[in-house]
């Protein structure tokens, strides 16, 4: 058991509330089979707009239309986006397109978001002991909206006050941290991340926050045997006691 003095909790989704092979082998898959016909299908819609603009940042042009000079604009997108999927780069501008090609997939019930057994329990329980609960994902906004909203265990949305993905800045950089204790208006000692991804952890520490690093069956990443880091391997381990500060 560990006890938390802090006010808030910021979770991590892959590895954390959920297993890594939902994301690898379900999400994952079903974002590959559909990105051709999304992107064929929305190409003229203003939701791909921020999209193209993150594929031309992230590939260091100064536009959309300087990066596709030459090329067919369709196809140059979505080649990047295999690209970034085969080698697991986890960018914002695939983060933002993944998330609306799996849209259809939550509303259409072929995807249901996998947690962990004790999960939804225990988010509920830490809400009604006065835990304020975020998410801080690199899976965009949206899509962890749609996750929350589609899981196993229901429609987990009303016990989440916020989300933050990529566009807050990186996981594993430590004013990704701070610059979201700002948006939540609170100390950063008021917030304890959990994370199964120990550089993650270090960032977060790094900006002042609490730790705890989870460590769940199938963790892709080996848990260290040496961390400062408070370790679990359920939510049931977790008691809360608020400090009034
Ligand atoms: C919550 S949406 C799907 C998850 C996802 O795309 C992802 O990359 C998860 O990364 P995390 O930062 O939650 O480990
Ligand atoms: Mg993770």
């Amino acid at each position: 058991m560990i006890e938390l003095a802090q006010r808030a909790a910021l979770l991590d989704v892959e590895g954390t509330t959920s297993s890594v092979a939902y994301v690898y082998d379900v999400m994952f898959p079903f974002a590959r089979r559909e990105l051709q016909p999304y992107v064929a299908q929305h190409w003229e819609s203003a939701a791909l707009d921020p999209v193209r603009e993150r594929f031309a940042k992230e590939a260091g042009a100064a536009s959309y239309t300087e990066w596709v000079t030459g090329r067919e604009p369709q196809q140059t997108l979505i080649d990047q986006a295999v690209r970034l999927m085969d080698a697991d780069v986890k960018a914002t501008g695939l983060k933002l397109l993944q998330g609306l090609i799996w849209e259809a997939g939550f509303c259409s019930g072929e995807l249901h978001a996998h947690l962990f057994e004790e999960v939804a329990p225990a988010l509920h329980a830490w809400r009604a002991a006065g835990v304020d609960l975020r998410i801080y994902s690199s899976g965009s906004v949206h899509a962890q909206r749609l996750f929350f909203g589609h899981t196993e265990a229901g429609d987990l949305r009303p016990l989440l006050t916020g989300h933050y993905d990529t566009t807050v800045g990186p996981k594993r950089e430590a004013d990704s941290y701070a610059a979201i204790a700002a948006d939540w208006r609170l100390a950063p000692q008021a917030i304890a991340f959990f994370s199964d991804v120990t550089e993650e952890l270090e960032a977060a520490r790094a900006a002042g926050l609490a730790t705890v690093l989870v460590n769940r069956p199938g963790n892709a990443i080996p848990t260290p045997t040496t961390t400062p880091h408070p370790k679990i391997t359920s939510f049931d381990e977790v008691v809360w006691r608020p400090s009034e500060s």
